[in-house]
Parts: C-alpha cells; sequence; structure tokens
C-alpha cells in the first residue's frame, strides 16, 4: 500500500522551479534514501511531504490526504508523519521528557499516566533515561538529535522523514544517531525518507535509493543495483566523487 505518492509534483520558489514533475511512491514499511548534489531538492521534496514546503502542481498524497487539495488539515497529515531536522529543534526551556511528552498531550490527548511511560520507553530506546529531566541544552548534538528522534516516535508516527539528521554533528556522534535511524527502520513497519551524505547507512538500510539534480529524480533504484551500477551518468559522477 502506497503511504506516499507524488504525482506529477511541481514545486516554485517565486520563478526558481525547484521541483519538476516529480513521481514517486513509497510504500507503507519502506525506507528510501534521497540522494543528489547540493541544491538538487532534497529538502524540498521530504518537506513538502508534511506541508512544510507548498506544491503549485500536481498532486501528492499522503496517508490517503491530498495536499494539493486546500481543505486537506494539515494537522491530520503532522501527527503521521514525524520530521526529524539537521539542527534537532528540541525546546530549548523544556526538560527532555517535557520535549517527548508535549505533542502526545496536546495533539493526541494521551493521558498522562501513558504519556509518560511511553516517553520514559522511548528515552530508554534511546539510551538516555538519565537525561529525562536535563534541558536540551546540557545534552550533546548527537544526544539531542537522539532525543527528537524519541520525540518524533512518541507520536506514533507511520512516516518518519529526516533532512540530514547528520550533518551537523560531530563524526564520533554521528553512527549513534545512525544506528538508531536503522533500529527504527527494522524493528517497525515504519516508513522512512532520509535525506543524507552518509552512503553507508544508504548501503545497508535502504530499500530504494532516489538521486536528484536539478530538481528531477534521475534515478528510482533498487540500492544494491544502484550502488553497483547506477544507470545515470550524473549518478555515477556523484558517487565517484563521494566515499562509499
Ligand atoms: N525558501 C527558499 N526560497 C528560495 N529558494 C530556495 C528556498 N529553499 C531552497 N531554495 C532553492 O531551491 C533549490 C533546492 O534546495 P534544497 O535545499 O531543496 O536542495 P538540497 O538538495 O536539499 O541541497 P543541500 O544538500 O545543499 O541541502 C536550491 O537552489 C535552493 O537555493
Amino acid at each position: 500500500m502506497s503511504m506516499i505518492e507524488f504525482n506529477h509534483v511541481g514545486k516554485y520558489y517565486g520563478d526558481f522551479h525547484a521541483l519538476k514533475d516529480i513521481n514517486l511512491e513509497v510504500d507503507a514499511g519502506e525506507t528510501v534514501v534521497l540522494i543528489g548534489p547540493s541544491g538538487s531538492g532534497k529538502s524540498t521534496l521530504i518537506r513538502t511531504i508534511n506541508g512544510l514546503e507548498p506544491i503549485q502542481e500536481g498532486h501528492l498524497i499522503v496517508n490517503d490526504y491530498d495536499l494539493a487539495d486546500n481543505k486537506t488539515d494539515m494537522n491530520k497529515i503532522r501527527k503521521d508523519v514525524g520530521m526529524v531536522f539537521q539542527h534537532f529543534n528540541l525546546y530549548a526551556n523544556k526538560t527532555v521528557l517535557e520535549n517527548l511528552m508535549l505533542a502526545p498531550r496536546k495533539v493526541l490527548k494521551m493521558d498522562e499516566a501513558e504519556n509518560k511511560e511511553n516517553a520514559m520507553k522511548l528515552l530508554e530506546k534511546v539510551g538516555l533515561v538519565d537525561k529525562a529531566e536535563k534541558m536540551p541544552s546540557s545534552l550533546s548534538g548527537g544526544q539531542q538529535q537522539r532525543i527528537a528522534i524519541a520525540r518524533s516516535l512518541a507520536m506514533k508516527p507511520k512516516a518518519l522523514l529526516f533532512d540530514e539528521p547528520t550533518s551537523a554533528l560531530d563524526p564520533e556522534m554521528i553512527n549513534d544517531v545512525l544506528n538508531l535511524m536503522k533500529s527504527i527502520a527494522e524493528d517497525s513497519d515504519m516508513t522512512m525518507l532520509v535525506v543524507t551524505h552518509e552512503m553507508g547507512f544508504a548501503k545497508e538500510v535502504a530499500d530504494r535509493v532516489i538521486f536528484m539534480a536539478e530538481g528531477e529524480i534521475l534515478e528510482d533504484t533498487p540500492t544494491a543495483q544502484f550502488f553497483e551500477k547506477p544507470k545515470e551518468k550524473r549518478a555515477q559522477q556523484f558517487l565517484s566523487q563521494i566515499k562509499h
């Protein structure tokens, strides 16, 4: 069953055509990695999925809602589609535990005891139970990102979008975050779209790789095949320029 479906989607920033005739289907439970040169539209594409960027052409169906329809309630989509950003975006003036409990309380109206139990379980999953009462600023970048992922999971989403989740981290923190993402991809029926430059993660975890250039999808290829021999010359060049 398809969880996300782009149908001839176009997106403009003013006159600039940032996404061109995007056609893409992601099934429930799939893990898809988006790669491509800087400025190719990867962030823009995933930001359209939870409505952070509006589209101007085509249809984008997420969890059965059409984002091109202005009657669609974005809150319904954001409830089921979480997003993890490069710079974590935790609530700076709330404790780690409160960061996890806020949205389930406000949006899902979750019972307080259940909310806390759920949050503590997630802190255990990300290995940070001892940080529950700390403020985010007292944690390392890698720890903050694991909290941000736990916060997304607290909403029990159907899909998670990751926009370069390890790009702002010191090298020694990157693997903790990638391992957590890998366990989410493996443990659950979560649908995951990940923009990343971490080719090791893509190789190991992705079902498919999407290669973008200049606002277009040039390749949508099963992972092993992509890394063995990408079809497009641009993708071959891209891979030969980066370590993988
Ligand atoms: N808010 C905006 N207003 C105008 N142009 C924008 C805006 N956001 C992005 N762009 C432009 O759209 C294009 C695609 O940007 P986007 O951030 O989606 O690329 P990307 O592939 O994610 O790049 P990177 O790997 O560098 O993050 C770029 O040319 C960028 O300058």
